[in-house]
């Protein structure tokens, strides 16, 4: 702790309204509460937040027991206790199942967001409302960057987006976690705080060591919300000169599928990747392609091209190939398999 550091101060009702002025007209909410601090302070936040206004959304809180830790249940019995006294409706919802040996932390968000959106079906709710901070923004991004993420994985969380098909909001991305504290220990209200987050066997946990010494050569987790902020405008750029370039593509492709393979090799090599991502997602693959294969496989295409050779090859459930110089990105057929029988057959 850098003792000179200014102490950080707690978020004032005033900047909370900032915070939710987009909610007031939306009918119910559900607050995602682990029952650590950030989501306590949600919590605590928006509900000191409801009671100020008339008319406002219906606030459910919901904690996922994943159950992985022995204490969540309490955690919960807490959540459940705070709640209560705030006048918010609470909700504790169990991931039963069985668990993977390895993956849990992938499997277990999975598995939370998908409780989180059909609680929020239930209540009505269009959208979940999660209480990430510009620390865990921050962490995303370094995530991001050691496994190589492209300008799309290094914009960052979104503050609203959508998953499993209910919204989902996140108004902290520019509070530090600092502040969310520094509410609680104001409103002297009690928060959990989950030991996994120190576990040395999660690159999340790893990386997190590493912020203080990246902050002390400036690469706070301010700087990183910038880059965020700025890569984020460059993908949104980016996205528009793409719908351009897929206009102007079925314009000059008639009625014919596919794009003219002579124009789309004219075009800037991140709009291709851009345009090869959308078609191959078309096909609705079960695990969308990976940035890195996506740039391998225009590779093998342009040097197929560079020397007049045919181009065929197959990602993500998907065929991509030159027909009579038009690129064509069609669902692969389904592969062959040998039955047990010994006959081949289509699996
Ligand atoms: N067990 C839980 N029950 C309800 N909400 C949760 C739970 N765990 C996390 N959340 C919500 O998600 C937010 C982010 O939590 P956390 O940083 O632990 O997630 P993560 O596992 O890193 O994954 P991701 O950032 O993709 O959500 C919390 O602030 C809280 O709003």
């Amino acid at each position: 702790m850098d003792r000179n550091a200014p102490a950080a101060e707690p978020v004032s009702a005033q900047e909370a309204r900032q915070l939710f002025a987009g909610w007031k007209r939306i009918p119910a909410l559900v607050l995602a509460v682990s029952g650590g601090p950030d989501s306590v302070a949600l919590l605590w936040l928006a509900a000191r937040w409801r009671k100020s206004l008339k008319k406002g959304p219906d606030l459910l809180a919901v904690t996922v027991d994943h159950g992985l830790r022995a204490a969540a249940s309490h955690e919960a019995r807490d959540v459940k206790r705070l709640a209560s006294a705030l006048g918010i409706a609470h909700r504790t919802l169990k991931w039963s199942g069985t668990k993977p040996k390895t993956g849990v932390p992938q499997a277990a968000r999975e598995a939370r967001y998908t409780l989180l959106a059909r609680a929020a079906r239930s209540a009505s709710a269009v959208a979940v409302v999660t209480a990430h901070t510009q620390d865990d923004q921050a962490e995303t991004i370094l995530m991001r960057l050691s496994r190589g993420s492209g300008i799309t994985g290094l914009g960052g969380m979104a503050a609203q987006t959508e998953r499993h098909g209910i919204g989902l909001l996140r108004p902290f991305l520019d509070i530090p976690k600092a502040r969310l504290v520094a509410t609680l220990d104001r409103a002297r209200i009690g928060y959990a705080s989950d030991p996994t987050n120190h576990d040395p066997a999660y690159t999340r946990s790893r990386l997190r060591t590493l912020m203080p010494v990246l902050a002390s050569e400036g690469a706070d987790a301010r700087t990183f919300a910038r880059l965020a902020l700025r890569l984020s405008r460059a993908d949104a750029a980016l996205e528009r000169m793409t719908d351009g370039a897929e206009r102007y593509l079925r314009l000059r492709g008639g009625e014919d599928s596919g794009f003219d393979a002579a124009l789309f090799s004219a075009l800037a090599e991140e709009i291709q990747v851009r345009l090869l991502r959308r078609a191959l997602a078309g096909g609705m693959a079960a695990h969308p392609p990976e940035l890195g294969q996506i740039e391998t496989l225009l590779r093998a295409l342009v040097q197929a091209q560079s020397e007049g050779r045919r181009f065929k090859r197959s990602l993500a459930g998907m065929t991509v190939s030159v027909e009579k110089g038009r690129l064509v990105v069609r669902p692969a057929p389904p592969r062959r398999s040998i039955h047990p029988s010994g006959r081949s057959g289509r699996s």
